[in-house]
């Protein structure tokens, strides 16, 4: 079926690979409750680089929003994080966003440097002022012209006429434009955008996409979280699969659309309508219960006794995979 490659081809040989915007080291997040502790986010590594859209894909509840809100420092105070996320900036030291403490997230991050697209709008926008204020606002406290809310709603598929709604006017969709045009505002340099595309309907989908993929070709980097793995398949650079906690296989988008060598991702592809249109049997483990072994083995076709044991990273093409049993292009199956 498959003949055997020379060495794997890089996608882009001559580019010389940007050094990374955002390199989270082994990051942690759990949560204290009275009678339990949930793992959300379990020795989690991974790079950004100026340009790259980066899709953080997995199933519901697989820690993909407390990541990006771990990076921002928007915990509740339950949460306790380990690890590091530097985010490194041109002629001074990096950040450690993990331990460099509210004040400077909120002076110097948040916003500024990454921008956040939250999942959900309902809660993210204040009710009590219209879509033009809260443009204004934002726009003002970064020095930057009001009058450039309307592009800004144009931009992201919003009639300029519905800025001057409140929240509780607009549907689900126009509150997801809105926390997006809000975002962009600022003009981060990275922007973490959590399910940009919920509620909108096929053409703004892509509009949003498309609107993602443009900021990063001319320079910025963001990392688009979704479930929609058809939306990732649109636009990413890259793709990391996290699965009850962990990232589970990280690389190039193509090569991952193409071979996914994790058994969990290869499952996700096939519930694809244009692929075999079969969910992933079974449900992941509770994040209050993971076992000391691969956490997709009971769900997994290839696994075997060696499944008890922690399946770390390894290299896979020019990316990671952490599989006892990874789908490896001309290997037996
Ligand atoms: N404040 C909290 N206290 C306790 N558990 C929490 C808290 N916030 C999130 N969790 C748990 O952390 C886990 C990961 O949640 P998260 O919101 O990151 O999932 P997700 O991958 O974004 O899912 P979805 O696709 O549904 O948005 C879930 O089990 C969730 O219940
Ligand atoms: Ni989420």
């Amino acid at each position: 079926m498959t003949t055997t490659q020379p060495a794997t081809t890089p996608a882009r040989p001559a580019d010389p690979q940007p050094s990374p915007l955002l390199s989270v080291e082994r990051l942690g997040v759990r949560f204290r409750l009275r009678d339990a502790v949930v793992h959300a986010v379990t020795d989690l590594s991974l790079t950004v680089r100026a340009g790259e859209l980066l899709a953080v894909v997995g199933e519901s509840g697989c820690g993909k929003s407390v990541l990006a809100h771990a990076l921002l420092g928007l915990l509740p105070g339950n949460a306790a994080v380990t690890g590091r996320a530097l985010l490194h900036q041109p002629d001074t030291e990096p950040v450690d966003l993990v331990s460099c403490g509210q004040r400077h997230l909120a002076r110097q991050v948040r916003g500024r440097r990454i921008g956040l697209v939250p999942q959900s709008p309902a809660t993210a926008l204040n009710p009590v002022r219209t879509g033009r204020r809260l443009l204004g606002e934002t726009l003002g406290a970064h020095g930057r012209d009001r009058a450039q809310a309307d592009r800004l709603a144009v931009d992201v598929g919003l009639d300029p006429g519905d800025l001057d709604r409140y929240p509780h006017e607009l549907s689900g969709g126009m509150a997801q434009r809105l926390v997006t045009a809000l975002a962009l505002a600022t003009d981060p340099p990275l922007l973490i955008a959590d399910e940009p595309t919920t509620g909108l309907d096929r053409p703004l989908v892509d509009h949003t996409l498309d609107l993602l993929r443009r900021r990063c070709d001319a320079g910025a980097a963001v990392v688009l979280i979704t479930h929609d793995l058809a939306a990732a398949r649109r636009v990413a650079d890259t793709v990391a699969v996290m699965y009850a906690s962990r990232v589970v296989e990280h690389r190039d988008g193509g090569e991952f659309f193409a071979a996914p060598t994790h058994p969990y991702a290869a499952a996700l592809l096939d519930a694809l309508p244009d692929r075999a249109f079969r969910p992933v049997p079974g449900h992941p483990p509770m994040l209050t219960a993971l076992p000391t072994g691969c956490a997709f083995a009971p769900r997994c076709p290839r696994r075997t006794d060696t499944c008890e044991g922690r399946p770390e990273p390894s290299s896979a093409g020019d990316g990671t995979v952490a599989c006892h049993h990874p789908i490896l292009p001309g290997a037996a199956p």
